[in-house]
């Protein structure tokens, strides 16, 4: 039974006892002082009717007669028996009366010596009786003067009526009062209990429903209806509760579905609506500072590291490479394994780095999902799939094509819980997508700056930029480096000859030998016009003559394009080093550019390495 209900019921029978209780001790507290009342009454009468009736006995001289008196009248109805003491003054004057008038007991003689009446209940609780012993007091006023027959003074105790009453029918008719009053009573209390349990029902079923809606509302449900079960408070508490869940129900169903259209999900029917909901919003928040961080970021790098970071820190994964696509080699970038940024291409087949189209995600733009088909994508790497993980690559659209792709690598436990996780992963490479193609843009913008755009070598900008580093990187490293300016002999009579386009295309070529001369790391710079700056890394300039006799060879047995013919050109080399000819780079540079000059005066088509004389006539060039 509800706890409301069992306590309501508790306290109303509780009452109801202590009320029967109380009533029946009242009643038979009552019932006594009445019966009490009423027998002493009852015997004193008959009492005060036998003294009489022995008075006028003894006015008739018929006193002698008193044995069956006193017997009728202890018939009388009510009384069960009546006696007659004879006071010790009458024994005195008349001699001792019948056997049975001496005095019994010790109430009798208190009555004779003391002149008062005795009433008392006796008998014990099986037979109780009420007994009334009166004193015969003598008198001389009245209608009977007791002085004119007796000689005793005037209020002396002449004898004394002892009459013994049962109660017993008095005390049955009170139980059998009692027992209906009781009765009564319990009747009276069955029917608040009914009527209250009537009264209640409303109430507790009304209070075990909102218990139940409460604790499913704390499990995220608010569907959960009250049926207004009375047309009182109780009804209008059930309809507010009703209107209360369901408002909260809609709006809470409305934000969810809101939250999950921004997250691309799909709302749960069955989930804590609120904690779920509460738990994506919270994840948004973070996508959002993250978006913020990113923008805020200066370069691609960084925001490559904070996907990184995301990865790691939100997410537990921590296998994973990130990919750029170089659209315009058509090359894949390794940006980042494991949150190592340049990292070496780590869980995919190189050739990804070679041919962008390599990469399945790059390919189709579309997520690869390979936890349930590793072999879905072949340039998934074989150390991975020893490793028994699995691949979900997640492709970035920048501009209406792949710019990045996010490849996880996921364990057994991984892909347990990548379902749940992904569409707040691709919440975060939403937003990271414009920050990344902005920043690409820029960076892109940047590297045009930097960059000859009919020969896609290095400009003079580049240069300018970043001489510092280069001088600061070769002193750390205490290698040297070799400056060598270049410039094509007579390219002025190919332009007057054959026009700007040719000379165009012949620079273009140009710029294809020198780059297949020299090492990779090895920087190729439109210094201006048709004249080129070669910087060799690490290479001394006895080295970097070696280099340059190279190129210059390259040039000489090339065959360039002009319309329908073919021409060889040559062309000069002057070059210096570093730190060797000198400690700035500007000062090398116009070494390297006076050594260019003695080789142009030398008849050209030479490669002239600076010597110091050099400078010192240099007034000449
Ligand atoms: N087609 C073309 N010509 C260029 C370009 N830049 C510079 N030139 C030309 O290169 C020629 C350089 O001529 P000069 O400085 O007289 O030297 P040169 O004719 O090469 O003779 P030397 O350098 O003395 O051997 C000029 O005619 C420029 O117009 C370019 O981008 N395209």
């Amino acid at each position: 039974m509800p706890k409301l209900q069992t306590k309501m019921m508790a306290a109303l029978v509780t009452v109801m006892l202590l009320l029967t209780l109380v009533i029946t001790l009242a009643s038979l507290l009552s019932l006594r002082e009445f019966s009490i009342r009423a027998a002493t009454e009852h015997t004193r009468t008959a009492a005060e009717i036998t003294l009489v009736a022995l008075t006028e006995s003894m006015v008739n001289g018929t006193i002698h007669t008193r044995d069956s008196f006193l017997q009728r009248i202890a018939h009388v109805e009510g009384l069960d028996s009546v006696r007659v003491i004879r006071g010790p003054l009458v024994e005195d004057q008349f001699g001792h009366g019948l056997l049975e008038e001496t005095p019994g007991d010790a109430i009798d003689h208190a009555v004779l010596i003391n002149g008062e009446a005795v009433y008392t209940l006796s008998g014990g609780y099986l037979s109780p009786y009420f007994r009334a012993t009166l004193p015969y007091i003598a008198s001389s006023q009245g209608e009977v003067n007791c002085l004119s027959c007796h000689a005793v003074p005037e209020n002396s105790v002449l004898g004394a009526v002892t009459l013994t009453a049962s109660i017993e029918p008095m005390r049955q008719a009170a139980l059998i009062t009692v027992f209906f009053l009781v009765l009564a009573v319990l009747a009276f209390a069955l029917l608040c209990l009914f009527f209250l349990k009537r009264l209640l029902n409303p109430l507790v079923l009304t209070a075990q429903e909102i218990q139940a809606a409460v604790d499913q509302a704390s499990a995220g449900h608010f569907d959960l209806r009250l049926q207004p079960r009375s047309q009182d408070e109780i009804g209008s508490i059930a309809e507010s509760f009703n209107r209360l869940t369901a408002g909260i129900n809609q709006k809470l169903s409305e934000i969810r579905s809101n939250v999950a259209h921004l997250v691309m999900t799909q709302p749960s029917q069955q989930g804590d609506l609120l904690a779920e909901t509460a738990q994506t919003v919270a994840g948004l928040v973070k996508v959002a500072k993250f978006k913020q961080a990113i923008e805020e970021d200066e370069h691609i790098s960084e925001v490559y590291q904070r996907i990184s970071d995301v990865l790691q820190e939100e997410f537990l994964l921590h296998t994973f490479s990130i990919y750029e696509v170089d659209a315009q080699q058509k090359r894949l970038i390794t940006v980042n394994v494991d949150g190592i940024a340049q990292a070496p291409t780590y869980w995919c087949s190189a050739d990804i780095n070679e041919h962008c189209r390599a990469c399945r995600a790059v390919r189709t733009g579309h997520r690869i999902d390979g936890i349930d088909h590793t072999s879905l994508c072949r340039s998934f790497a074989d150390e991975a799939r020893k490793e028994e993980s699995s691949y979900l690559c997640l492709p970035i659209l920048q501009a209406g094509g792949v710019g990045c792709v996010i490849q996880l690598v996921l364990s057994a436990e991984e892909q347990a819980r990548i379902p749940t996780q992904l569409p707040l992963i691709e919440a975060y490479l939403r937003e990271a997508a414009p920050v990344l193609q902005a920043k690409s843009l820029m960076a892109s913008l940047k590297e045009s700056t930097l960059n000859d755009a009919m020969t896609g070598l290095r400009n003079r900008r580049f240069l300018e930029e970043y001489s510092e580093s280069l001088m600061s990187q070769c002193k750390r490293r205490e290698s040297a480096m070799t400056l060598m300016m270049l410039d094509l002999d007579y390219f002025k009579t190919v332009n007057d000859t054959y026009g700007h386009d040719v000379g165009d295309h012949i620079l273009i070529d140009l710029a294809h030998i020198f780059l297949a001369q020299v090492r990779d790391s090895d920087l190729v710079i439109r210094y201006g016009g048709e004249e080129f700056l070669i910087i060799l890394l690490d290479t001394p300039a006895a080295a970097g003559e070696k280099v340059a006799e190279k190129i210059r060879l390259a040039v000489e047995e090339h065959q360039f394009k002009a319309g329908h013919q073919l021409i060889n050109k040559t062309l000069s080399i002057g070059l210096a080093d570093f730190p060797h000819d000198g400690q700035a780079f500007w000062q090398v540079l116009k070494f390297a550019d006076v050594a260019l000059y003695t080789a142009k005066d030398q008849g050209r088509n030479r490669v002239i390495r600076f010597t110091p004389e050099l400078w010192l006539s240099k007034e000449k060039y």
